[in-house]
C-alpha cells in the first residue's frame, strides 16, 4: 500500500525546545522518521514522504549541526534517499497538504494507487506489525488514535475522506468518516499511540525503543531517572 509520511521539516518538534536546540530537533526529526520509513517498507508499504521542503537540508542539517548524529545513521538515511525514496514537497499546511496528496492518491497516478495510507513522522516506536494491522484491517476508513486525541495513522479507501488536524482530531476524524457513510475501524496499538510531541514523551522512547531514536536520545545524554514515585526524564551535561 502507497503510504504518505507527513514531516515538517522547517522548524520540527517545537514543543521540545526545553530540552534540544533547534539542529537537535532537525536531527531527532529525521531519525524517527528513519525509523518510521524503514517500518514502513518491512510491514510492506511503499512510503512516501510529503515535506515542507527538499530533504536533502536536512540531511545537511543532520551532518553538520548535530554532534550527537553517527556515522550510521547518517548513511542509513542516504541509504533511504538513494534507492529512490518519493518525496513530495508541499509547504501548505498539514491538512492541506495530506488531503490534496490522498486525493493525489485517489486520481490513479503513475505515482499512487488507492487505498492510501498516512502515518506520521513521530512515531519511532512504531513497528512493522503494528503498520501490518494498521495496513490490514478492514474498513473504508481505519483509523490509529494518538495520545491525547491525535491521529497518529489512517488508512482510507474511499475518496471522499478528508482530514482536519490538530485540537481533538481523532474525533472529526470519526465525525467526518461517518459522514460519507465509510464503514469506520480503529486500530488499538500503543505503538501507534505514541507520538513523540513533548519531554514527557521521551520517555516513552528511552523504555520501549530499540532503534535509532532510542540510540540518538541515549548518545544526546538522556535517560530515566527514578525519584521517589516519580519517573523522569533527566539529560546529562
Ligand atoms: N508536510 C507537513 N508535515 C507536517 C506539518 N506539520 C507537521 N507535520 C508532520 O506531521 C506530524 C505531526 O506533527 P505535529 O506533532 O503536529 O507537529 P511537529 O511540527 O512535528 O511538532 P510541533 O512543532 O511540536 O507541533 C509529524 O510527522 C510532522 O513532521 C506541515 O505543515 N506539513
Ligand atoms: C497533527 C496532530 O498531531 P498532534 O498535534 O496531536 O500531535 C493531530 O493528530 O491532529
Amino acid at each position: 500500500m502507497d503510504v504518505i509520511v507527513p514531516f515538517a521539516a522547517h522548524d520540527p518538534k517545537t514543543r521540545l525546545s526545553d530540552v534540544l536546540d533547534p539542529g537537535e530537533r532537525r536531527a531527532f526529526a529525521r531519525v524517527m522518521l528513519a525509523d518510521v520509513l524503514e517500518s514502513i517498507v518491512a510491514a510492506g508499504g511503499t512510503p512516501h514522504v510529503l515535506a515542507t521542503r527538499p530533504l536533502d537540508h536536512d540531511l545537511e542539517a543532520l551532518r553538520d549541526a548535530d554532534p550527537n548524529s553517527n556515522r550510521s545513521f547518517q548513511s542509513d538515511l542516504a541509504g533511504s534517499l538513494d534507492s529512490g525514496l518519493d518525496v513530495i514537497v508541499d509547504d501548505r499546511d498539514l491538512t492541506t497538504a495530506v488531503n490534496a496528496a490522498v486525493a493525489t492518491a485517489f486520481e490513479g497516478t503513475d505515482a499512487f494507487e488507492p487505498p492510501v495510507a498516512v502515518v506520521m513522522a513521530d512515531l519511532p516506536l512504531a513497528t512493522p506489525a503494528s503498520l501490518r494491522r494498521l495496513l490490514e484491517a478492514d474498513g473504508e476508513v481505519v483509523l490509529a488514535p494518538g495520545r491525547g486525541g491525535g491521529t497518529n495513522a489512517f488508512v482510507s479507501r474511499d475518496p471522499s475522506f478528508r482530514v482536519d488536524y490538530h485540537g481533538v482530531s481523532i474525533r472529526d476524524h470519526r465525525r467526518n468518516a461517518r459522514s460519507i457513510g465509510a464503514t469506520l475501524a480503529e486500530v488499538d496499538s500503543r505503538r501507534l499511540a505514541s507520538d513523540v510531541d513533548d519531554r514527557e514523551d521521551l520517555l516513552e522512547v528511552l523504555v520501549h525503543g530499540e532503534r535509532r531514536a532510542h540510540e540518538w536520545l541515549l548518545e544526546a545524554g538522556f535517560e530515566v531517572a527514578t525519584d521517589g514515585g516519580d519517573t523522569t526524564v533527566v539529560r546529562s551535561e
